[in-house]
């Protein structure tokens, strides 16, 4: 799982081989450089029309279009396991853990990010599916692409956006996008970010996600002056983090695990990262409390996106994600939610989002002063697949109430037994 693809343009800048890192976190020390991760965070450059999706005249090509791409979503063995040690720890959630004051021996060969700039067209490869994420090794994300592809070769990235462009760019053959998590809520931008690519859902993942806070060997509680970490993961740790007496500040960082790695390569003996515990072991850091998530069943959804989508099936539970706005505002909502109602088709989700280029409609008329609604993009995902007759016809029909529509893919759902308890990272 775990190397990375030199392109072209890494080799040329030498961006990753020198010790010139820009890794920008926590955003407010973005200057500091990392030494050990060499992580180029630059900005992204290309911008992509989403195009619309008409139902009714590509239904041919979902049927037609490319070979069947496994979607082989497939419960990930747990391997990751803390050294047992000498000192007690917090027990959170029922999970009692020691301290083991032995710094842990750190991977050296760890994957650098890829950046903007690396994008370049894809040297050759072997046949290993190549799965980007955003983040460092040791994230979420990267657990994401192992439980869905369990041989697949996850690379890194510092942006969804490069994540996006990396598969588009044939540099990757998927990309692992976080879209929800039980606590934290949906996850707006990585919808935004869905219906500005063409990019399709092939498959989803849930995955449960342990928090542990993270310290450099010998540091306790006390020392702490800031808790550092994705936005989602320090809402998901909120009352957690307060029940444990840390009313400290919070930063916010691009990612769980490079959070522990800036701990690590900064030397920082005030700060906490909440990161896996894979991201203890690969940045040496000592978990000084465990599962401090706010709750015990903490799971992240992630969609796996690629260049086409999969052929549709009937064999199986399938889940059909769509994203669809009407001029005339939100009374379109209920008949295209009683297109599914009449079809016995159940909704999973149903999220909405500013339209970006009309968020505003103006109604009444200038005599009576005008009322301003909000206009919105409405995301659905339904449990039904698209070689569904009842999916299709759902869609015929929701095509007619609606200006725009775009089926974002029809997929296997994740069917994984669930288990709250386990720590998966
Ligand atoms: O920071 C990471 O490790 C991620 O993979 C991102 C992310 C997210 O965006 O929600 C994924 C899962 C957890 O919910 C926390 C963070």
């Amino acid at each position: 799982m775990n190397s990375i693809i030199p392109s072209k343009s890494i080799l040329k800048s030498l961006s990753y081989l020198d010790s010139t890192p820009k890794l920008s976190i926590p955003r407010k020390n973005h200057h500091h450089q990392s030494n050990r991760s060499q992580i180029c965070t630059i900005k992204s450059i290309y911008k992509h029309e989403s195009r619309n999706f008409s139902v009714g005249s590509n239904r041919a090509d979902w049927q037609s279009s490319c070979a069947i791409l496994a979607s082989n979503v497939v419960s990930q063995q747990s391997t990751e396991k803390t050294d047992g040690g000498n000192a007690d720890i917090t027990s959170i959630n029922g999970v009692h853990q020691t301290l083991d004051l032995v710094p842990v021996q750190q991977e050296t060969n760890l994957p650098k990010p890829l950046s903007i700039t690396d994008l370049s067209p894809a040297p050759m490869h072997g046949s290993q599916l190549r799965v980007a994420y955003q983040g460092v090794p040791g994230a979420y994300s990267e657990a994401a692409a192992g439980k869905a592809y369990p041989n697949c070769e996850a690379i890194p990235c510092d942006q969804f956006e490069v994540a996006f462009q990396a598969v588009e760019l044939w540099i990757a053959d998927r990309a692992v996008l976080p879209v929800e998590n039980s606590l934290g809520g949906s996850i707006h931008r990585n919808y935004d970010l869905l219906l500005r690519h063409n990019l399709h859902i092939v498959g989803e993942v849930q995955l449960p996600v342990h928090h542990c806070l993270l310290v450099l060997p010998g540091v306790r509680k006390e020392y702490l002056n800031r808790v550092i970490s994705h936005p989602q993961a320090l809402s998901q740790c909120e009352l957690t983090l307060t029940k444990l007496g840390l009313s400290v500040a919070r930063e916010a960082v691009d990612d769980t695990a490079g959070a522990a790695e800036f701990i690590a390569t900064h030397n920082l003996r005030d700060t906490a990262a909440i990161a896996s515990a894979r991201a203890a072991e690969l940045y040496g850091l000592q978990i000084l409390a465990d599962g401090i998530q706010d709750d015990s069943s903490n799971v992240t959804r992630f969609v796996m996106l690629a260049r086409e989508p999969i052929i549709p099936r009937t064999d199986r539970p399938f889940k059909t994600s769509i994203v669809f706005a009407h001029d005339k505002g939100t009374s379109v909502l209920f008949k295209v939610l009683s297109a599914f109602a009449f079809r016995n088709i159940s909704l999973t989700k149903i999220e909405s989002r500013p339209y970006r280029n009309r968020p505003i409609r103006v109604v009444g008329d200038a005599s009576t002063g005008t009322a301003k609604h909000f206009e919105y993009m409405f995301y659905v995902d339904f449990e039904a697949s698209m070689a569904d007759p009842r999916a299709q016809n759902a869609l015929a029909e929701v095509q007619e109430f609606t200006s725009f529509l775009r089926v974002l893919g029809s997929y296997p759902m994740d069917m994984t037994p669930w288990s709250p308890s386990n720590r998966d990272m």
